[in-house]
């Protein structure tokens, strides 16, 4: 709650006290209260939208979309639509200033976007200076502890340079052929599933299976654990995931305001505690998984002093134990915090996993949707696998390809692309100044001025990506490595600067994995004509329904 709210509450007291003091009964004191209350609510709307927004606001001159209401401003297709959404139709309509910033209002409060790749990058740029809001901060630390994106300023700076490297290109190599065995187990499961249901197809609604296969490729190469969701949907760690990261289909209607509404109203910290049934599975999830990684960190450090013992004066002799997975590489980083480890466990099993599934499943519906597409990467795959003598990719003694394989396939990489491109996982990200920022002469931003920062509409920008910027064309990326964008920050799907996503090479190598294995088997075919999916309310792109058609090829 910030000082606003409290002092409007200390008036609403005190007027109260005054009516009491004056010999008015209790009912009539709290119902004084209450008057008070709402009198200041609407004194508050009705200054910031008539006065406040257009006379003394720091942002005042700043561009707006056009017909916006005085008082609800942007706030109805703001939340009637996915984050980011509404951003795509505004920014065309919108005249360029020189700071390249432009305003929004959601109901009394101001939002500013930057518009241009230029005013992206000075926010990027900058990420100690234009910070995660509090609000966000505080929720990331409830739930995940002080990890990667949750930490600020030196705490961010130190824990990057340790965790760089251990997401370096030698990583991805090593965790490869655990990739290659979980995309396999997924498509040997739906092959499964289309011989069961006694046809040539079934549908199958995806977003399921493919967090269960993204979490199985985290679990492995983060902990070295096999969750084995894939086959086993009832097992502990993938309930426990389902309880921390709700997903719209298995939540009632309470469930889904709860998620979507409040924590936008109350502070993290009164969140998490309040006795209510969505938080207690949130924390009986967090439980789960924190006692499982606790787990996995003792274990690794005993394998790697044994290593360490065994082969003591040889040199390399403890490789394989610091290597074998994120976790052992962490822990012969020497960091000794074993709640740090923790943070760094539980923020990359959430930021790693959700993400990917995503992307995977739009993909698939792409697939689906695009027949020509699907057929043209079936031919590119079938020709690769044939020329590493790959008969079955989904068998568990098919030979592995390598990187530099799975990276020579110029249509996989455009169709993944214009999928990452269209489709981000993370629509809009917020910030806020740590103190008056003077960006150019017609702006300062105030401090505390909330951002929003879009990779949804960067990503679908006429000016950086020309006038099909709204359509799926993976030729774009066959033309020009870069997809024929005007600068380097168009695709922002990842984010940029010093705060772009840690795991953005380990994400895209294991897309391409399950794309290979899964389009060499499997055909995929819309459900139901020229439907598309909705898009699950929240901070993150989640299909919703997506049901796909799939058959063995
Ligand atoms: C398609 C998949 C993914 C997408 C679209 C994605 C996107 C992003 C974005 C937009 C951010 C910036 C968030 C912000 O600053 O508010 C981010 C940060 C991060 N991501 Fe990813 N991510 C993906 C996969 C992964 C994977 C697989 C991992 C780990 C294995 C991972 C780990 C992280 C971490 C630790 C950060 C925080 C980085 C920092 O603040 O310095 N992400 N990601």
């Amino acid at each position: 709650m910030d000082l606003g709210a409290i002092s409007g509450f200390g008036f609403a007291a005190a007027f109260a006290a005054y009516t009491k003091h004056l010999g008015a009964s209790n009912p009539t004191s709290v119902a004084a209260f209450f008057v008070f209350l709402t009198a200041q609510a609407i004194f508050y709307v009705v200054f910031t939208s008539l006065v406040y927004r257009w006379f003394i606001s720091a942002t005042k001159h700043l561009p707006h979309p056009k017909n916006t209401p005085f008082v609800l401003g942007n706030l109805v297709p703001f939340l009637a639509e996915p984050w980011g959404f509404p951003l795509v139709r505004w920014q065309p309509t919108i005249p360029t200033t020189a700071s390249g910033f432009y305003r929004i209002f959601l109901g009394p409060f101001d939002f500013v976007i930057p518009r241009t790749s230029q005013a992206v990058t000075t926010i990027m740029s900058q990420p100690y200076t234009f910070v995660k809001p509090k609000a966000v901060r505080d929720g990331l630390v409830e739930s995940l502890g002080v990890g990667l994106v949750s930490a600020e300023g030196d705490d961010h700076r130190r824990q990057k340079k340790l965790l760089t490297p251990i997401f370096g290109l030698s990583r991805n190599r090593r965790l490869l052929p655990q990739m290659w065995a979980k995309a396999g187990v997924l498509t040997e499961k739906m092959c499964e599933l289309v011989l069961e249901s006694g046809s040539k197809s079934t549908i199958l609604l995806m977003h399921p299976l493919t967090m269960a296969a993204t979490l199985d490729v985290i679990g492995v190469t983060t902990l070295g654990v096999d969750f084995d969701s894939i086959r086993r949907p009832d097992q502990p760690i993938l309930k426990a995931f389902q309880r921390v990261f709700p997903s719209n289909e298995n939540q009632n209607a309470w469930a889904r305001f709860f998620g979507a509404t409040l924590p936008a109203l109350v502070s993290p910290h009164l969140l998490f505690k309040l006795p209510l049934k969505p938080i207690r599975e949130f924390h009986s999830g967090v439980r789960v998984i924190r006692e499982m990684c606790l787990e996995q960190i003792t274990l690794k450090r005993r394998e790697i002093e044994e290593a360490e013992a065994a082969g003591r004066g040889e040199e390399n002799s403890s490789v394989e134990a610091k290597e074998k997975d994120i976790l052992s590489a962490i822990v012969a980083s020497g960091l000794q915090d074993e709640d740090e480890m923790m943070s760094h466990m539980l923020t990359i099993l959430a930021a790693g996993h959700e993400s990917t599934a995503i992307t995977l499943a739009w993909a698939l519906f792409k697939l689906a949707q695009l027949p020509d597409v699907q057929d043209k990467l079936r031919a590119e795959i079938s020709d690769t696998l044939d020329r590493l003598h790959i008969a079955d990719p989904s068998s568990p003694s098919s030979p592995i390809p390598t990187l530099e394989e799975i990276n020579s396939m110029p249509y996989l990489r455009a169709f993944l692309m214009e999928v990452l491109r269209m489709y981000p996982a993370f629509p809009s990200m917020m910030r806020e100044p740590t103190h008056d920022v003077k960006i150019s002469d017609d702006l300062t931003l105030p401090r505390g001025k909330p951002l929003m920062v879009s990779p949804y509409a960067v990503n679908r920008s006429r000016e950086l990506w020309g006038d099909d910027a709204d359509e799926f064309h993976v030729e774009r990326w066959e033309a020009a490595y870069n997809g024929g964008a005007k600068t380097a920050q168009a695709f922002f799907t990842f984010s940029s600067g010093p705060r772009i996503c840690i795991g953005k090479d380990f994400a895209v190598l294991s897309l391409k994995v399950f794309l290979v294995v899964l389009v060499s088997k499997l055909r995929f075919e819309e459900a139901v004509k020229g439907w598309h999916p909705t898009v699950q309310k929240g901070t993150s792109l989640k299909p919703q329904g997506l049901k796909i058609k799939v058959s063995l090829v």
